[in-house]
């Protein structure tokens, strides 16, 4: 290849450094308060990626001092016991920081369990306030993959004002938040979804200055989709099996093609998960400080 490279855009250096700088804080607040940030994360089944989130965010926790609370639940839990916990751990003092892992079993409602957790404890930024503080501008405990989306973009100075931005995919977990999050940023922003004719979709990337994915589809986005010299971010996460029968995560980015295009591009892994895990203790850290400083 004879065109330049991307530029990595390193999430896990980004996630170490900034986790240096939490653990000073948490131990701060040790001094000041008696007792370490506390970190709830609710699993219900035994969703086999969902178990190996939930031991990255513990281990992290562990590094920087934050007590995380783990709440195992077998997959048929019911609605009222899942709100029963949910209610525990808003009045248990020693927690700052309430997470039910999602997906949940089917037969559980995520949007009403959401509702349950006191927003001040909400460190996902899933509950209907914290959604709606976004919504208006407001500070308020903010969703953790857009908000460490926005922090790496930051930490490379990339500017965001007046560029022409695309989210593909529209949860309320990534792909709404983030779309605010850039408008919030004066971004030109675009969402565009399942529903998004296929030649739609290929013209609004081919537009966009910033290219944010979180689709779950490996190699949804080729070379021929990208404008040259826009920055790329990969928010898929999928475990696929190679030629050679090995396992391996890929986001949604043909990253070779793309890095031949891009001028700054996230890998999968080490780009977004690390900041997300990143933004989670530093929510549980401001929550912390929030209520108690
Ligand atoms: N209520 C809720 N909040 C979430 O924030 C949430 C959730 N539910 N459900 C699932 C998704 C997914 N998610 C990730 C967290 C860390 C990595 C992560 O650490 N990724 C590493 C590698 C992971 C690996 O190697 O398997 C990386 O990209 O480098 C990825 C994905 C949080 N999520
Ligand atoms: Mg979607």
């Amino acid at each position: 290849m004879t065109s330049p490279s991307a530029q990595k855009l390193d999430g896990k250096a980004l996630a170490q450094s900034t986790q240096s700088q939490l653990k000073q804080r948490v131990e701060e607040l040790k001094l000041k308060q008696g007792r370490a940030p506390g970190l709830a994360v609710i699993i219900v089944g035994d969703d086999p990626a969902s178990a190996v989130y939930v031991r990255n965010k513990e281990k992290a926790c562990e590094k920087i001092g934050i007590t995380s609370f783990g709440q195992h639940f077998p997959s048929n839990t019911t609605q009222a016991e899942l709100e029963a916990k949910i209610a525990t751990l808003n009045d248990d003092s020693r927690v700052d920081g309430i997470l039910v892992q999602l997906p949940l079993p089917d037969h559980l409602d995520a949007i009403q369990a959401l509702y349950k957790i006191a927003p001040e404890k909400d460190v996902d930024g899933l509950h209907p306030s914290n959604l709606g503080r976004l919504v208006r501008g407001e500070k308020g405990l903010r969703s953790c993959t857009p908000a460490g989306v926005m922090r790496l973009l930051a930490s490379y100075q990339l500017s965001i004002a007046s560029k022409k931005a695309l989210v593909i995919g529209r949860s309320i977990l990534v792909g709404k938040p983030l779309a605010l999050m850039l408008l919030e940023a004066n971004a030109t922003v675009t969402t565009a979804h399942g529903k998004t004719p296929p030649e739609q979709l290929r013209e609004l990337c081919q537009q966009a200055d910033i290219l944010c994915v979180a689709v779950g589809k490996p190699n949804l986005i080729t070379a021929d989709m990208v404008k040259p010299e826009a920055v790329v971010i990969d928010v898929g996460m999928n475990r696929i099996e190679d030629e050679s029968g090995k396992k391996r995560l890929v986001g949604d980015v043909d990253f070779p093609q793309v890095a031949e295009v891009a001028s700054y591009l996230t890998p999968v892994p080490g780009g977004v998960g690390p900041m997300t895990v990143t933004m989670l203790l530093e929510n549980t850290v401001t929550s912390f400080e929030q209520r108690f400083l």
